[in-house]
């Protein structure tokens, strides 16, 4: 279980979260939506350990988050606007170094299992720099995956992918919450944050608006309008 108590973050003068507080249970999946701004992705900072709250506590399975141990990298697997990919590297090599980095067994069978997963296989010995961003944005998937995490944390992972490479990332996604690993979910598309996720909050100024389980029979548009009506405060 993965808990955030009453959370409040402060930047300089600006409060960029105000009291949040969720649970997140195995197997759960939540779809984090709202305007930009809206403290999103620092809640994913805070929740994967790279940032401090200013006020309230974190807890991983009952014990608190300070800092960014080993065993929490571990645990929670971060997928952010950065790669965190080294360009000089291979696919494979840029599995290997991580893998080592976090003591995973059979790095090479599960690199190239991975790197088939995302389809990039037929890539795996060419340097990553001539990659387009969709490909970089498979293999950092595949970076994350790898220490097979118990916490998903993924920040708008389907952008730059093609629709082949979305198929793709929603089936890892499904397959890893049936084997009962948590996860949450940031997107601007509401059509991925149906197919994936089974709950919804929404984050408007730095407090959550509205959290509720997703009718998956209604649809994309009363989606939609629920979504504006919540942001627009109608
Ligand atoms: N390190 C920082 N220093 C100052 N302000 C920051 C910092 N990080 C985030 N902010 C501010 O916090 C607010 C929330 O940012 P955040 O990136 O969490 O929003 P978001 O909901 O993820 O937005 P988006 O949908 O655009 O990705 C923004 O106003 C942003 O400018």
């Amino acid at each position: 279980m993965l808990e955030l108590k009453e959370i409040t973050k402060i930047i300089g003068d600006k409060i960029i979260l105000r009291n949040f507080s969720l649970a997140l249970a195995p197997g759960e999946s939540v779809a984090v939506i709202g305007p930009n701004g809206a403290g999103k992705s620092t809640f994913f900072k805070l929740a994967a350990g790279l940032m401090q709250p200013t006020s309230g506590e974190i807890l991983l399975n009952g014990e608190q988050i300070k800092k960014k141990t080993h065993l929490l990298k571990k645990r929670i697997g971060y997928l952010g606007h950065e790669s965190f990919l080294y360009s000089a590297l291979t696919p494979l090599e840029n599995l290997r170094f991580y893998g080592k980095l976090y003591k995973v067994k059979n790095i090479e069978e599960k690199g190239m299992e991975l790197l088939k997963a995302v389809g990039l296989h037929y890539f795996k010995d060419i340097p990553i720099r001539s990659f387009s961003r969709g490909m970089i944005q498979r293999l950092a998937i595949a970076r994350v995956l790898l220490t097979e995490p118990d916490f998903l944390l993924l920040d708008e992972p389907h952008t730059g992918l093609d629709q082949e490479a979305v198929s793709l990332l929603n089936l890892l996604i499904k397959e890893r919450q049936e084997k009962g690993i948590a996860i949450l979910l940031i997107s601007h598309d509401f059509e991925q944050v149906i197919q994936v996720c089974e709950r919804v909050l929404i984050l408007n100024k730095g407090r959550v608006v509205e959290d509720k389980s997703i009718d998956h029979q209604r649809g994309l548009m009363p989606f939609k309008n629920w979504y504006e009506a919540a942001v627009s405060g109608k």
